[in-house]
């Protein structure tokens, strides 16, 4: 994958996403899921990981004054920090830009009938975690695809935080993710239990989910 990174340039239709695309398809398709390690394009990568820093230093860091409900909202169940994705920035748009492409991909290759998106980055503290969650319950939500990108470099085992997968409701094991720069995870949403466990330093993500078009939208999604 590095050679795809380094001739990455956001020129929309670009042949080495499609052959990214191309993989998560396939795992999708095989396994209901795809883990791509160093995956995401570099300058993308890079972009987005400056700007999440940048505001860091800004919006995070006065938490419950700029992101009001968007913070905290279930202590219980997750307790890290987010930022909703809207395009504003060159980052964000630069990022939904690529999700674009890889929504008009996995349609055509696999008729999933993605019709929206929504994301935001995440920063978990030292400390923080998100318990066993479905992004989705089965006939209850039209989201249907998990996105979760990472932005952490030189993480060791010790530094926990790692995004763990499960196959099935009786999966006790899972499968480990760690969450290391530009790795791309996929997921189908109703399919696959999920946690982060805690993390003993700051861990800076995206989650992203596509919907279906559906008229079910009375319910809210699992807690956030
Ligand atoms: O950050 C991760 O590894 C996963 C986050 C997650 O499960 C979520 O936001 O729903
Ligand atoms: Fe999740």
């Amino acid at each position: 994958m590095l050679a795809l990174k380094n001739v990455y340039e956001f020129t929309g239709n670009n042949s080495n996403d499609d052959s990214l695309f191309a993989l998560i398809a396939e795992g999708i398709d095989k396994r209901g899921y795809s883990i791509m390690p160093t995956a995401l394009p570099e300058a993308l990568t890079h972009s987005l990981f400056t700007h999440q820093q940048l505001m860091e230093a800004d919006k995070f860091k006065s938490a419950g004054i700029g992101r009001g409900k968007e913070y905290l909202q279930n202590e219980f169940v997750r307790t890290d920090a987010i930022s909703w994705i809207t395009g504003e920035s060159q980052a964000g748009q630069d990022w939904l830009t690529w999700v674009a492409g890889l929504q008009t991909y996995l349609n055509r290759r696999l008729f999933l009938g993605l019709f929206s998106f929504e994301s935001h980055f995440a920063h978990y503290s030292p400390g923080d975690y998100y318990k066993r969650h479905y992004d989705a319950f089965k006939g209850e939500s039209n989201r249907v695809l998990s996105v979760v990108v990472y932005f952490n470099s030189h993480w060791l085992p010790s530094d926990g935080g790692e995004l763990v997968l499960y196959k099935s409701d009786h999966d006790k094991e899972g499968i480990k993710v760690v969450p290391l720069m530009g790795t791309i995870v996929t997921f189908l949403s109703e399919e696959f239990p999920h946690q982060v466990l805690a993390a003993n330093r700051d861990r800076y993500s995206i989650a992203g989910w596509f919907r279906v078009n559906t008229s079910v939208t009375d319910r809210v999604d699992p807690p956030r």
